[in-house]
């Protein structure tokens, strides 16, 4: 029963999101619960005379609406809505430093336990806060207090002698410039490794790219192509459907090299991938399979729809203006189709696609010709 309870009264208090909303509010309920006891202390200070009841009952009036106020914010998920800070770390913590100055003035005898508060304010900004605001925030924290101090040494000497105060001022500022610095290191090592992360990521992301992609062609290099036509193989044992193959090698590429120079030969080769690629669905593959040879995968695909495709491609390389790339370059391209059988392996049916794109260059290059299929 505890066990199913746990989950609703988690939902209930720290909302349905999951991930950083939850934790947010959890983080703010936390501070409720903080500011709750703190009120319990204070009233044991009014019962032991310490504290004016009436200054009691308006500071909790004020930091338990603050700290409610900011709990409902963001379990009603507005936070999100509000701009670049939605734990609203810096808000909650100059709530925390104007309660502990408030404190500070109507507790008394008592104030010096208070300023261990402050430093509790100020830890909890070591894990969120940015340098700057950091330093904004144990400048105002001093500032707010200091002021309090000559304020009430001018105005209540009896309770806040001048030169206790000064001793408290003196003792805060150290204090606070002390955890303020910490804090502002905490933050910059944080800053460092946020930028470490996304530099690892990105190079994650390099990786995986160099690992699975042509860096001249944008295609699927050989390994990738593998690794994908395994897969699609697998699916293919459970549906039953067929699955082509096709080898496309551009025609006289050497020739082109040498005539048009490497660069000539690596743009025609970029071009070729493009063009080619923009026509096909969405569940094809084409990939670069070595130098001037391009496999391309066709689930659910048999070899005569297969080659109707290769085909399709032909014709739109035919109808690109070579010229773009230099004036009387024409490009085509001879391919070979075989159908991924039931009991045929991969390796074999790329190979008998292999032999059939061997065949159309003997037929006189630029068409395809169907694995099994007699060539006139
Ligand atoms: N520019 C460029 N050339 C490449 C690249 N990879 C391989 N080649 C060249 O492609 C040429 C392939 O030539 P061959 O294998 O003789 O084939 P081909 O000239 O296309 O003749 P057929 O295939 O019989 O029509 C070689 O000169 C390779 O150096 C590349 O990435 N860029």
């Amino acid at each position: 029963m505890a066990s199913l309870c746990a989950p609703r009264f988690r939902s209930v208090c720290l909302g349905p999101s999951t991930g950083a909303q939850q934790l947010r509010a959890s983080q703010s309920l936390l501070a409720v619960l903080v500011y709750a006891l703190f009120a319990v202390v204070q009233h044991a200070e009014v019962v032991a005379g310490l504290v004016d009841f009436q200054a009691s009952l308006w500071l909790t009036g004020f930091f338990m609406t603050g700290a409610l106020g900011f709990y409902a914010v963001i379990r009603s998920g507005l936070n999100e809505r509000l701009g670049s800070d939605p734990s609203l770390t810096l808000p909650q913590m100059v709530l925390g430093v104007l309660s502990t100055v408030g404190s500070y003035l109507i507790t008394g005898p008592a104030r010096g336990a208070v300023m261990s508060l402050m430093v509790l304010i100020l830890v909890f900004g070591m894990f969120a806060l940015r340098p700057r605001q950091a330093r904004w925030l144990s400048v105002f924290a001093c500032a707010l207090l200091a002021l309090a101090m000559v304020w009430k040494g001018a105005t209540d000497p009896l309770q806040y002698p001048p030169a206790v105060e000064a001793v408290h001022l003196l003792f805060a500022i150290i204090i606070v410039a002390a955890v303020g610095t910490l804090t502002a290191r905490m933050a910059a090592i944080r800053a460092r490794m946020r930028g470490q992360k996304a530099d690892l990521e990105h190079a994650l992301e390099q990786i995986r790219l160099l690992a699975t992609r042509d860096e001249l062609t944008g295609l699927s290099n050989r390994r990738h192509m593998n690794e994908l036509m395994a897969i699609e193989k697998a699916r293919q044992r459970r549906t039953g459907q067929p699955m082509s193959v096709a080898l496309l090698d551009i025609d006289f590429f050497k020739r082109i090299n040498d005539t048009y120079g490497h660069g000539g030969g690596d743009l025609v080769l970029k071009t070729f991938a493009q063009l080619t690629r923009d026509g096909l669905r969405s569940t094809d593959v084409m990939g670069r399979w070595g130098g001037e040879e391009f496999l391309l995968m066709l689930p659910d695909t048999s070899a005569a729809d297969a080659a109707q495709c290769v085909e399709r491609m032909r014709s739109q390389l035919a109808r690109l203006s070579a010229d773009a790339i230099a004036p009387g370059l024409r490009v085509t391209f001879s391919a070979g189709v075989a159908e991924v059988g039931g009991l045929d392996e991969l390796e074999t049916a790329i190979e008998h696609a292999d032999q059939a794109m061997y065949r159309a260059k003997v037929k006189g290059r630029n068409c395809t010709v169907v694995a099994g299929t007699l060539v006139a």
